[in-house]
């Protein structure tokens, strides 16, 4: 039952929940919030649907779309396919336009149809409880029992690679200005979008450099070394040169490009620049510096493990606190958030059950405790691997690069985790997700039936020779009721 009862008297403006920015934090707040019986106002100072929307998940997956239907049509170029196939990068840049353009259209009418209502406008908190917006319309009051902070996160600047929007672009440039293939692009920061918007620029037919100043791709993001080897050899072997270890020391922005010097003593010269080192919560004019909510060193709100600031009664979700960035963990943060500003604070982040998924030359995918966590949690931590070298359908695809690595606990069986590198890689880790919060372990896999060829059934094959050694050691199998993706919530 909902702590607020529809039957306490209420003026127009009172609310049980305002949240406070519509990307994929703040409107999965609003809905959740809402389908616990609160009233709840969603007041967006932007585009409707946020980053993800507009100049992220989105845009980025039809694009990412295009390139790899390019390489695999090229890939079986004299295998049954005739003739190279290319890009077209305006009608590209257009369509991905006209994808977000379809679902933003009718975003607030699909809110306001659940309940939500959607106020267009930039918000102001006046007090721990009351929420100004000054938009288009008018201005309006607020107040609300609790206030969801969702305002997400804005591109990191690089001191001597300053974005203009012309020449040195971020991501937001690159969505919204970039309307001709570069000729020539560096690729500062290989991360999740210098990996996923560089391998989106190399198959439309750019000469990409990818400049990273650790020595491999994707360091952030705690990923076994094989699955960023096995990226890092494939960007190569497509022809895009790779600068790890390497930074960018200094620009010289002139009429036909960049020129370019880097840590190690090399300089290039490029049509263009991307500068994609990051995000950093973006200034949200909330003013809740002033109501006694504390930031960390780099300007993210702090919360509780129930994602409560040390306001009490403002929640923040999504880009705009510590954690992982990406649509997915905002919306785990705003399922966490909005129940527990709804009913009390009960559940607890915990981001070992939030998969993260790289869309790039190859598709990288993990979720659950990998090696190291694993380890730290006191499990015994085994590997059950399978290479798409020995898969069915990745050989009929003509597309075998990629394994699928699934941890588990050597003792019980347990299932911790995992990393799935290759075609489908985003789908099939949805089923090692749901494998690790079910009481079977191994055997999750081993009793499934799965059609052929299909990409799972190498799942299956992985875990397979583990499930039978431990079945046939009469060793104590799995414990019931002990989940991983239990262990060591967030605070
Ligand atoms: C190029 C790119 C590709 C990406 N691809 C993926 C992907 O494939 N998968 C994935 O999971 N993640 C992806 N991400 C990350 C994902 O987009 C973000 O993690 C996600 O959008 C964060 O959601 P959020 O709700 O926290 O904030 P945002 O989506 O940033 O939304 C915050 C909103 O708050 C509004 N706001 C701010 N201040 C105020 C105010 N005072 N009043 C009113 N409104 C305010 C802003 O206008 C904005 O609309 C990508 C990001 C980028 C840049
Ligand atoms: N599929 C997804 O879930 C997805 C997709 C895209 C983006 N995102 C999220 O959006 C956020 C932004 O993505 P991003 O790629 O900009 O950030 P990122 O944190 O993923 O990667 C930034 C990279 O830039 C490197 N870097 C930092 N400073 C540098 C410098 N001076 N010179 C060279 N390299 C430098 C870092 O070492 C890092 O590898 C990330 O948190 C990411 O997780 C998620």
């Amino acid at each position: 039952m909902s702590r607020f009862r529809r039957s306490e008297p209420v003026t127009p403006m009172e609310l049980d929940v305002v949240v406070i920015g519509s990307g994929p934090g703040g409107y999965k707040a609003a809905l959740t919030a809402a389908q616990q019986g609160a009233r709840v106002a969603l007041v967006e100072k932007g585009l409707a649907g946020g980053v993800c929307l507009n100049e992220g998940c989105v845009p980025k997956a039809a694009l990412i779309r295009l390139a790899g239907l390019i390489e695999s049509a090229n890939s079986l170029n004299g295998r049954g396919l005739v003739g190279e196939v290319r890009g077209d990068f305006p009608a590209a840049m257009a369509h991905k336009a006209r994808v977000v353009d379809g679902i933003s259209a009718n975003f607030p009418v699909w809110l306001r149809r659940l309940g939500i209502r959607y106020l267009q406008g930039s918000a102001r908190l006046l007090d721990p409880r009351t929420v100004a917006v000054e938009g288009p319309d008018g201005n309006v009051t607020l107040q609300a029992r609790r206030i969801i902070v969702a305002t997400g996160a804005i591109p990191r600047e690089h001191p001597a690679c300053p974005a203009d929007g012309v020449r040195i672009l971020n991501s937001h440039h690159f969505m919204y200005q970039l309307d001709a293939l570069p000729a020539s692009v560096l690729v500062v920061g290989g991360g999740a979008v210098g990996c996923e918007l560089g391998y989106f620029l190399q198959q439309f037919g750019s000469r990409v450099t990818l400049v990273e100043r650790q020595d491999h791709l994707l360091g952030g993001m705690a990923l076994p070394a094989r699955a960023t080897q096995l990226l890092e050899r494939k960007f190569l072997r497509l022809g895009t040169e790779l600068r790890l270890g390497v930074e960018v020391v200094g620009t010289r922005v002139g009429n036909d490009g960049v020129s370019v010097s880097f840590s190690d003593g090399g300089e290039g010269h490029y049509e263009r620049v991307l500068v994609v080192i990051g995000r950093r919560p973006a200034p949200s004019g909330l003013g809740l510096e002033k109501l006694g909510v504390e930031f960390d060193a780099e300007g993210f709100i702090r919360t509780s493990k129930y994602l409560e600031t040390t306001q009490p009664g403002i929640y923040a979700v999504g880009d705009c606190k510590p954690g992982p960035m990406s649509a997915n963990a905002a919306f785990h943060d705003a399922r966490v958030a909005a129940f527990n500003a709804v009913r009390g604070n009960t559940l607890r982040a915990n981001y070992h059950r939030v998969p993260l998924v790289i869309d790039s030359a190859l598709q990288i995918a993990t979720v659950g405790l990998l090696e190291e966590r694993a380890e730290a949690a006191g499990f015994e931590p085994e590997f059950a691997r399978a290479n798409f070298m020995a898969s069915i359908k990745a050989r009929a695809h003509n597309d075998a690069e990629g394994f699928i690595e699934v941890v588990h606990d050597d003792e019980t069986g347990q299932l911790l985790g995992g990393c799935i590198v290759g075609p489908d890689a985003g789908e099939q880790i949805h089923m090692l997700a749901a494998a690790c919060q079910s009481d079977r372990g191994l055997w999750f896999f081993s009793d499934i039936n799965y059609t052929h060829p299909s990409w799972y059934e190498d799942l299956g094959n992985a875990i397979n020779p583990h499930a039978q050694a431990i079945a046939r050691s009469g060793r104590d199998l799995f414990r019931p009721g002990i989940f991983a993706t239990d262990v060591g919530g967030e605070d």
